[in-house]
């Protein structure tokens, strides 16, 4: 598409994620990306947990749009919208001022992991999850960070309740909206009747007046910009601030999935989380995933691993290799499980090694950490193909292709070795920042009031390069199944 010529709208797309705010400085009109500016988070904890303070992403933010202003180098006139995606699950507690209580539990926090199988069993087991939120708990949901939040620090004086993009949002606009998408990561949203669940709030006692309001979706406007927000991001005052949503569910909206009916490409994101999830107009409901809605209030059947690039990233240096080094790991089984899992249900697991022999050399460790990664994350896609009708085993069924984003969709031996185990062609979009992407067509929704999938399926930003599919490497996913098999006992303590 050819770019507008200036002066043009411009919209920010923000992308709060676990590391670092990025911001997606945006031509309105064709999509174009003229600058991302970043900033870094960080990330404390250990044994389990893992925090940040939410006051952090807020200066993250200004920082990375000012960043990204200059690096555009757009005057901030020509700014219309704005809208936030964010890590989702992080439970941010306030007070009546709006300041939060203590540092934000964020997704990868492994301690509420006994309150999520107690709160499992108190509404009637997994089955009745599936039916009323459309997800089972585990650690990471918000639902059971609250929980544990209740028993251990039950003198704390809350006033409102947020995740990080709607408390974000909330401090660009001042209004306390939420969307469908990551409202449905709380457990404590039905997809089933797209409210609050009110039984589930009753069982976890959240009074519903601590919540932010249901936005009807992602794309809609959550306010205008307050003349506070406007002065400290020097953007103007009144544009208009979008609704947002959940950092899996923007990066859809990028792609510009909505619930077309059919299975379309799913979807394989490897960053600090590895997904994969796929845009659907069913509910799927499967124990092994989260049935998440999509910021419209579709569905977003969805997968999550703890361990996805960092874990990679930190073999390779302890091997002292560059991530790029890797070769096919060989009879080595590698689990890279350094932050307990999620997916499998592992949240005290620690990595394991096995198959080691004279002969082994690092590379081949490292390989074998790409391919327990990828394995993790390939075996959850067949359930998401299973729990929407499809068979992943079916004559041609490999034939699909998955589409590959997120900081390892850049690396080579990321996509190597995601073809390798799954024999799929992959199709690696052009566009780096996805979900910054999909939160400006979120921001150029806010503003026209267009439907923000119809808006990034007209900028094309799905668009990318398609690696062919090679045989698949079903030795390699043998070891690696048999492996996890046998090794799931022992790790679940
Ligand atoms: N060229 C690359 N090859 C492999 N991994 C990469 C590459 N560039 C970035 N990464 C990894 O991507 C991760 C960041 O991915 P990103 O999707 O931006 O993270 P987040 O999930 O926090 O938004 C980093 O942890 C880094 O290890
Ligand atoms: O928990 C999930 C999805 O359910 C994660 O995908 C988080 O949303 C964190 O995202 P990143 O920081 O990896 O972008």
């Amino acid at each position: 598409m050819p770019p507008s010529s200036p002066p043009f709208a411009v919209v920010i797309g923000v992308d709060s994620s676990t590391q670092s705010t990025k911001a997606a400085v945006t031509d309105a009109g064709t999509g174009r990306l003229l600058a991302v500016g970043r900033a870094p988070h960080s990330v404390t904890g250990e044994h389990g947990a893992r925090e940040s303070d939410p006051e952090l992403w807020w200066s993250a933010l200004r920082d990375a749009v000012a960043a990204g202003l200059k690096e555009a180098g757009v005057t901030p006139e020509a700014v219309t919208g704005i809208a936030v995606a964010g890590q989702q699950h992080g439970l941010v507690v306030l007070d009546a001022q709006g300041r939060p209580l203590r540092p934000a539990m964020l997704w990868n926090d492994t301690r509420a992991a006994p309150q999520a199988a107690a709160l499992t069993e108190r509404l009637g087991g997994a089955r009745a999850w599936l039916e009323r939120t459309g997800t089972v708990p585990v650690a990471s949901m918000t639902a059971a960070k609250w929980q544990w939040l209740r028993e251990n620090e039950p003198d704390l004086a809350v006033a409102a309740v947020r995740l990080p993009h709607d408390f974000l949002t909330e401090r660009l606009c001042g209004v306390a909206l939420t969307d469908p998408g990551d409202a449905s990561g709380t457990c404590w949203y039905s997809t089933a009747t797209g409210a609050y669940d009110p039984e589930v709030l009753d069982l976890i006692g959240l009074a519903p007046e601590l919540l932010p309001a249901l936005a009807p979706g992602g794309g809609s406007r959550a306010g205008s910009l307050t003349a506070r927000a406007a002065e400290q991001l020097g953007l103007p005052e009144g544009i208009a601030v979008g609704v947002g949503t959940g950092d899996n569910m923007a990066a859809a909206v990028g792609l510009g999935l909505g619930g077309a009916g059919l299975l379309d490409h799913p979807v394989l994101s490897l960053g600090t989380s590895g997904t994969v999830f796929a845009a659907t107009r069913a509910r799927p409901a499967s124990e092994a995933l989260a049935g998440f809605a999509a910021a419209d209030g579709t569905y977003l059947p969805l997968a999550c691993t703890l361990n996805c690039t960092l874990a990679v990233d930190r073999i390779a240096e302890l091997l002292g290799l560059d991530r790029e080094d890797a070769e096919p790991g060989g009879e080595v089984v590698l689990l890279p499980y350094l932050d307990g899992e999620r997916t499998p249900d592992l949240p005290h697991a620690a990595g394991l090694l096995m198959g080691l022999r004279h002969a082994t050399s690092g590379r081949q460790i490292l390989g074998a950490a790409y391919e327990g990664a990828a394995f993790t994350l390939l075996r959850a896609l067949d359930e998401l193909l299973r729990a929407c009708g499809l068979d992943p085993d079916a004559p041609g069924a490999a034939a699909r292709p998955v589409r590959l984003i997120g900081g390892g969709a850049r690396g080579r031996a990321w996509a190597e070795t995601v073809r390798r185990l799954s024999g799929r062609p992959v199709l690696v979009p052009e566009a780096e920042e996805l979900v910054a992407l999909g939160a400006a067509a979120l921001a150029a929704g806010a503003v026209s009031g267009h439907d923000p999938v119809a808006i990034a399926t007209a900028w094309d930003t799905g668009r990318g390069t398609l690696l062919p599919a090679l045989p698949r490497d079903l030795s390699a996913w043998r070891r690696l199944s048999d492996a996890l098999e046998r090794a799931t006992p022992a790790l679940l303590s």
